[in-house]
């Protein structure tokens, strides 16, 4: 069945961009492409082929991302160099010409960058500097540079996802842990059974476990690490919600890490929000710190979309479709009622996307609420006003609200603002029923002799709760595979993600 599934993906068409990626990595010299280890391991994109072919080489983890030692070496060596060669030029520049004119505005901002001599003129047989007002113009243009300064090189934050030509790591000691962590999505499953599959039959790994209820699990019992293979996972991806279950909290750094030290594992695949990203960044800096060659990718799952750096998260499309079903639900009530308001709220802490997505889509929706514009109820450009001229328009409306609107409107108790989850995020208070109160004391007091219904849907978690459909469940594939490997590459500190199309592995750096 995973050979199937193999050749499967072999044949779409993020493999063929991937296969074309291979080409073009093996072709170019990426600034940050890792260098293979001297006894470097070759192999084939094959899913058929269990067993990658394996040379005895050292595991080599280290932070792939800062430039190889012999780099630094030639680096600081030019930078020596530059240092001395500066030295030499200002020496003349130092003993300016006793009667010369001051230099002209244009020319002081080039004073900034002396001229690199040239080779036919070494600096010692020039002549000395003439005083003479044409004299000093000239030399000015002789002395000083007016090309661009030297751009600094910088390493690029993003390299092509997919397959290398060498391997960075040895499958065979290999020993990954799987985790979970926040809130559900859907497709969690589908990605840890393409990782667990990815890494038995793309790479050999044998040793692949699953980490219970998100990072506490690191330092949890032995229960809490399960080991996972193909068999296992077979049918997870049909599965909503996460089979390793998540938390949120629990974040003990030197626990944590002592845990994953303790239990051998070489390889951590976290995947989460931004909560469980910041916690793989600080898991990847303790690493480094204890010079550790583990190596730790995030895996960003957010069914609320709010990762601006890429395209869109998995999980995304299948809420957004279950979100047009309560949208629909919601039109139907309110068409079929007298001065009818159907209201819908649906997840969006700090972004409407999913709010937004599924309103484009039904063209059911009057109006919709998104925490990133701010709205008011009564008066003049308020909400009633506005629905107001719609049930007067048509008969009825349609609200979506995404949880995160309107929180400022919302009467809170000092105990109240002060409330955070586990995670220290700030518990949002239930904007739907606040709003369906709202608006049946506001219809009371204006309308008092008409009709008039609310009728409230709340499918908050049927939306994240179900299996990701065809296209999230591919997408979560083509996720997991990068993430392994760029892993078996010999990459670390890195996040998997699609940009502008192009699947990419980003360094954490710019996600947080
Ligand atoms: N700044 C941080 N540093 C270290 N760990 C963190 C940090 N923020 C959150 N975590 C840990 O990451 C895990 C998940 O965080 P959180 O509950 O915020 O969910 P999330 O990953 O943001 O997902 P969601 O988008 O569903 O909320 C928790 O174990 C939490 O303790
Ligand atoms: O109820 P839980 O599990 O804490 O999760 C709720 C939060 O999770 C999210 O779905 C993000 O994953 C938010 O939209 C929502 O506020």
């Amino acid at each position: 069945m995973q050979n199937v599934i193999g050749d499967m993906l072999l044949n779409t068409k993020e493999q063929t961009n991937i296969n074309a990626m291979i080409r073009t990595v093996s072709h170019t010299r990426s600034k940050f492409k890792v260098k293979p280890p001297a006894s470097s391991v070759r192999f084939s994109v094959d899913s058929h082929q269990s067993t990658p072919h394996r040379a005895s080489l050292p595991l080599s983890l280290a932070d792939t991302w800062t430039p190889p030692p012999p780099l630094r070496r030639q680096q600081r060596h030019r930078r020596r160099r530059h240092r001395a060669d500066q030295h030499h030029r200002d020496a003349p520049a130092a003993q300016p010409p006793r009667r010369a004119a001051p230099p002209r505005r244009a020319d002081r901002r080039l004073l900034l960058r002396p001229r690199t001599p040239s080779r036919a003129t070494p600096t010692s047989s020039r002549r000395p500097p003439s005083t003479s007002p044409r004299g000093t113009s000239l030399l000015r243009h002789a002395f000083f540079d007016l090309s661009p300064p030297p751009r600094r090189r910088r390493s690029s934050p993003t390299a092509a996802a997919g397959p290398r030509e060498c391997l960075g790591v040895d499958p065979a000691p290999a020993r990954a842990a799987l985790v979970t962590c926040g809130g559900l999505c859907p497709g969690l499953n589908t990605v840890l059974r393409e990782l667990v599959v990815g890494l038995h039959e793309l790479y050999g790994v044998r040793d692949v476990f699953g980490v219970a209820a998100g990072y506490r699990g690191f330092y949890g019992a032995d229960e809490d690490h399960v080991r996972l293979d193909p068999a296992t996972v077979d049918d997870w991806h049909k599965k909503g919600g996460t089979v390793l279950k998540t938390t949120r909290g629990g974040f003990d750094l030197n626990k944590i890490v002592d845990g994953i030290v303790a239990r051998g594992y070489t390889q951590i695949y976290a995947i989460g929000g931004d909560g469980t990203m910041r916690g793989a960044v600080a898991i990847f800096q303790e690493f480094k710190r204890r010079g550790l060659n583990i190596s730790i990718t995030g895996i960003p799952k957010t069914v609320d979309n709010d990762i601006g750096i890429i395209d869109r998260s998995f999980g995304f499309q299948t809420a957004v479709e279950i979100a047009q079903q309560a949208i629909d639900a919601a039109h139907v009530e309110a068409v079929s009622a007298v001065n009818g308001i159907g209201l819908v709220k649906l997840m969006g802490r700090s972004t409407g996307h999913i709010a937004l997505h599924a309103t484009l889509s039904s063209r059911d929706v009057d109006c919709c609420l998104i925490p990133e514009v701010p709205f008011h109820l009564e008066g003049k450009g308020g909400l009633f006003e506005f629905l107001y001229s719609r049930i007067k328009e048509k008969g009825h409306a349609v609200i979506v609200v995404a949880e995160g609107a309107g929180q400022e409107l919302i009467p809170r108790t000092d105990d109240q603002k002060r409330e955070q989850d586990e995670s220290g995020n700030i518990v949002f208070l239930d904007v739907g029923p606040f709003l369906k109160s709202e608006l049946g004391r506001w219809w009371k007091r204006e309308h008092p002799n008409e009709l008039f219904t609310v009728k409230y849907i709340d499918p908050t978690y049927m939306i994240r709760a179900v299996p990701a459909n065809a296209t999230d469940n591919l997408y979560c594939t083509l996720l997991a595979h990068s993430a392994i490997h760029g892993v078996m590459a010999g990459f670390t500190g890195f996040v998997p993600g699609p940009k502008t199309g192009l699947t990419v592995i980003f360094r954490w750096k710019i996600l947080l």
